[in-house]
């Protein structure tokens, strides 16, 4: 039986916490790119705990990608990915020439919430990087862009996806590798209580283990 691992919202935050220490230290991040639906509450509290005194909150901008399903009517938006489907459900406004400019030469940090097959984080980065390519072929700049990866789960298994070196050494940030296990993020559940009732459940008996 595949093991239910429940999330709280206060693990969210602290994992989110304890991860910004070597994100500030070894990247700090000019702009974060979260992956929807999952990255947006790691992002968001990860953006008050990179907060600087004295300097402004990093920016946090969204894509939309999803591996497992696919909407109707948008078959031109479906890519054939290693075997599986991603989707782009939104991504970044480039018409915009600040948009733009917020993504050459810099330090970006994408978030998602885990690391399953690495599908979708290798869409992302590989995406990504083609804007930043013509981001910086149209506004003639040649400075280079830092990607880095955060995620509060990476699922210690075979991938499917794969990341660039100099990301998976030194630029990749997970709060927790856990096994192939099920894991319940806050956010999913249609009952919280019960949903934390589970997860302090879960805590007496490895505690009693
Ligand atoms: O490593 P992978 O195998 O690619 O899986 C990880 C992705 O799968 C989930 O997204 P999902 O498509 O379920 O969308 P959601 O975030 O909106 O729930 C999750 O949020 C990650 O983005």
């Amino acid at each position: 039986m595949v093991e239910k691992l429940y999330v709280t919202y206060n693990d969210v935050h602290k994992l989110c916490q304890e991860s910004a220490v070597p994100i500030l230290a070894e990247f700090k991040p000019d702009l974060m790119i979260a992956i929807g639906g999952g990255g947006y509450v790691p992002a968001r509290i990860l953006r008050s705990f990179l907060k600087q005194p004295g300097s402004p909150n990093i920016p946090i901008q969204a894509i939309g990608l999803s591996l497992y399903e696919q909407l109707p009517n948008a078959a031109d938006q479906v890519v054939e990915q290693v075997g599986h489907k991603v989707t782009r459900t939104q991504w970044l406004d480039l018409s915009a020439l600040g948009s733009m400019k917020n993504l050459v030469g810099k330090r970006i940090l994408i978030v998602d919430e885990v690391d399953d097959t690495r599908t979708t984080l290798e869409y992302a980065v590989k995406e990504l990087q083609k804007d930043v390519e013509e981001a910086r072929a149209k506004l003639g700049v040649d400075e280079k862009t830092e990607f880095g990866i955060f995620v509060l789960h990476n699922k210690d298994k075979q991938k499917r996806g794969t990341l660039p070196e100099d990301v998976t050494n030194g630029r990749y940030w997970a709060a927790r590798t856990v096994g192939d296990e099920w894991i319940c993020y806050p956010w999913e559940a249609i009952d919280i209580d019960e949903h934390d009732a589970n997860a302090a459940a879960a805590l007496a008996k490895k505690a009693q283990a």
